[in-house]
This record gives structure tokens, C-alpha cells and sequence, in this order.
């Protein structure tokens, strides 16, 4: 496998605030890394730092071996970071097609036949070839949070950022969204933050626990959901070894 994110010494603040504090881990294609924390423990917050959208105060990301640091969000989409959002905003009076063909027009830069052929091999990767002719707005959420997929995807990337996509599904749809991640896995380095923490137990290989922005603790699912610091400061479970 090859290393795709390498994260080193994230640092971010606001003010007397720090949301990302010290932060370092990596990602190889193929892999996904499940991030959980309670509220407020900086988890969108380094989405935001990765992705571009907010500027670190101090560290270095590197992309595929590049240094991004530095780049705007766009620059880093183009270079291959994707993010799939909890609530899906597509264009709800295009069409599933409509709305992928926006995404791999302009995030991926293809135009023509090149683009339409791009957005229906996600549309099929997906599992919304049958819906691609409907209009977004006519979706239930779990093909909505398949559509936001395909737009990520659309943009051919290399690592994809899962920001609590399985918010507001229900348990079987959940799972229907555990194995499509699942069949994503292999092509891409994934990041998956989410408050369901059996769907990342289920599709991680590893998960790192974030806790007032820094890390608690990094390990397979297991170790991590078990691990007494996770139990007290995440769940609210407090171990007689730990109390
Ligand atoms: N632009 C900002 N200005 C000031 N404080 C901010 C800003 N963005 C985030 N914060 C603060 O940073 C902390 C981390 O927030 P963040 O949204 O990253 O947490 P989270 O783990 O994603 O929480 P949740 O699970 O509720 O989404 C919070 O205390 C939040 O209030």
C-alpha cells in the first residue's frame, strides 16, 4: 500500500481555543482511519485543515508525497482531496447525472464525453445507475447520500474525507452504506469521521479518538472502543479500573 495523507504536527487555534493541537498520523490507499470524539473535539475542524478550508497555524500535509500545506482548497481538491458532506446539497431540480456531471465538469476538469462517461461510472460505482435520469430533490436521503458519494468521487481523488455521512439513516441503511464505503476502500485513502460508531467499527482499519483537538489514543477498532480513556471521556463510561 502507499502513503497517501502524512499528517505532522497539525496545529490550529482560535484565539485561546486550540482545535487541532499537535496532530500527526497518516493514511495509505486502501486504508480507512474512523475519527470519533464527542462534540467540540475538533474533528470537523481538521476536515477543515486538511481540506483547505481553514489555513493551519503550524505543521506540514502531504499529499501523495507533495507538500499542501499551503495551497487554497481548490488546488488541493484538484490535487485529489475529496470531502462528502453529512447533509447532501445537490441541485435538487437536475438530475442524479446533472448533479455528478457538474462535479467531474469541475472538480475533476474533464468536459465533453470524457465527463459524461466519468459521472456515470461513479453514478454505477455508487449504486444510482437506476436513478440517474430522476431529479436530486426526488431522492430519499440514503440515494442522496449516494449521489453526495458520487460528487466526491466524481473529482477522481486520492484521499476522501467521510464527514459523518451516516447522519439521519436508519440501522439497515447504515449497513447498506458500511459495505458501499467498504467496495470504495481499496481505490482510495479514507478518513471517515462519525458519531455511529458501529458503522466505523465495521469499515476502519483504524480509528484515532480526538479529544479538545489532540489525539487520545490511534488503534484498530477494537482497542480503541474498549480502551478505558475512550470509554470514560467519549461514551461516558467510566471502567472501576479508571473511576
Ligand atoms: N471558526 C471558529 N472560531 C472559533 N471557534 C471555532 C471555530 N470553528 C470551530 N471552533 C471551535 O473549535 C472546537 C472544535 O469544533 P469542531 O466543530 O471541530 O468539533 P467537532 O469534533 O467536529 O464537533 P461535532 O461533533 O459537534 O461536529 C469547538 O469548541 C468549536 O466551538
Amino acid at each position: 500500500m502507499s502513503e497517501i495523507l502524512n499528517v505532522q504536527n497539525l496545529r490550529k487555534s482560535y484565539g485561546s481555543i486550540t482545535v487541532v493541537d499537535d496532530l500527526s498520523f497518516k493514511v495509505e490507499k486502501g486504508e480507512c482511519l474512523g475519527v470519533i470524539g464527542p462534540n467540540g473535539a475538533g474533528k470537523t475542524s481538521l476536515f477543515n485543515v486538511i481540506d483547505g478550508g481553514v489555513v493551519v497555524d503550524g505543521g506540514r500535509i502531504t499529499l501523495d508525497g507533495e507538500d499542501v500545506t499551503r495551497l487554497p482548497r481548490h488546488k488541493r481538491a484538484h490535487k485529489g482531496i475529496a470531502r462528502a458532506y453529512q447533509v447532501p446539497q445537490p441541485f435538487p431540480d437536475l438530475t442524479v447525472f446533472e448533479n455528478v456531471l457538474v462535479a467531474s465538469t469541475f472538480a475533476a476538469g474533464l468536459s465533453g464525453h470524457e465527463a459524461e462517461v466519468g459521472a456515470l461510472d461513479v453514478i454505477r460505482r455508487v449504486g444510482l445507475n437506476e436513478r440517474r435520469r430522476d431529479r436530486a430533490g426526488s431522492l430519499r436521503l440514503l440515494d442522496r447520500k449516494r449521489l453526495e458519494l458520487a460528487k466526491a468521487l466524481a473529482a477522481s481523488p486520492k484521499l476522501l474525507l467521510l464527514d459523518e455521512v451516516a447522519g439521519g439513516l436508519t440501522e439497515a441503511e447504515v449497513d447498506v452504506l458500511v459495505e458501499l464505503v467498504k467496495s470504495l476502500k481499496p481505490h482510495y485513502a479514507i478518513i471517515w469521521i462519525e458519531h455511529v460508531a458501529h458503522a466505523l467499527a465495521a469499515t476502519a482499519d483504524r480509528l484515532m479518538a480526538l479529544h479538545y483537538g489532540r489525539k487520545l489514543i490511534e488503534g484498530t477498532p477494537d482497542q480503541v472502543l474498549k480502551s478505558p480513556e475512550v470509554r470514560a471521556i467519549y461514551l461516558g463510561i467510566v471502567d472501576d479500573a479508571t473511576a
